[in-house]
């Protein structure tokens, strides 16, 4: 009898979804692949223009509360920033929200509710992975909300005078908040297995305030359906 830890099993689903995406978005004249390393990720640089990066920011300010963080261990400094829920209906959400869904190719049903981040100088957000661990005690409520996490679409809503940073020190890729520009990366391996490479940092910010809006894709349906 062998005890080893259980590898991650490959899924198709997730594979396809993966393929699927990086192919409409490789074939977007506005998107740019990145020069990384073992991790699918694109970027926009105008996908939102300045008043509706001036809409989100007020929402933000309006609504924010700190951020929290789903782990067995959490540790009070790993993610320091305030958040809120974005609701997708809002009506100066949902075509943004549906934007985003639609860029990617992916039904809107899957995504989360987009959450929007404020950082306040020395805030951040560490080093993280953005899929679930099957090994932590959240994965059965997981599994029940529309399972694993495929892709993320992150939108840098202004520039920040100095630092607030998103670092993929494996992949060996570092960006600059800069107002509009949306990130989209593949949180999945081509075998539909989780990326350990996706590993990622909100860097301290240093002079200035970050605000950005997340959204992230779940393998299957994240809405209820009523
Ligand atoms: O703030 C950043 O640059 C990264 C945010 C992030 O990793 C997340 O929201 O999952
Ligand atoms: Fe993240």
């Amino acid at each position: 009898m062998f005890f080893r830890k259980k590898a991650a099993a490959p899924s198709p689903a997730r594979r396809d979804t993966g393929r699927a995406v990086a192919t409409r978005l490789a074939a977007n004249p506005q998107m740019t692949a990145a020069e990384v390393s073992g991790v699918e990720l694109f970027y926009h640089l105008d996908f939102l223009d300045a008043a509706q990066c001036d809409t989100l920011i007020a929402m933000i300010d309006a609504d924010r509360r700190p951020s929290s963080l789903l782990s067995d261990r959490p540790e009070s400094d790993f993610r320091t920033s305030e958040s809120c829920d974005m609701n997708r209906y809002a009506p100066e959400v949902q075509p943004i929200d549906e934007s985003i869904a639609d860029l990617l190719g992916l039904p809107h049903e899957k995504g989360e509710t987009m959450q929007g981040q404020r950082y306040a100088p020395g805030q951040h957000f560490r080093a993280h992975h953005d899929y679930f661990h099957d090994t932590e005690s959240y994965w059965p409520q997981i599994q029940a909300s529309g399972g694993q996490r495929t892709w993320t679409a992150m939108i840098y809503l202004n520039d920040v005078a100095e630092g607030g940073e998103t670092w993929f020190p494996q992949a060996g890729f570092k960006i600059a908040p800069r107002r509009g520009l949306l990130l989209a990366w593949n949180n999945m391996n081509p075998d539909g297995t989780p990326n350990t490479l996706t590993l990622h940092e909100g860097m301290d910010v240093v002079e200035g305030t970050k605000y950005i809006v997340t959204k992230w894709f779940r393998e299957g349906s994240w809405l209820k359906r009523g």
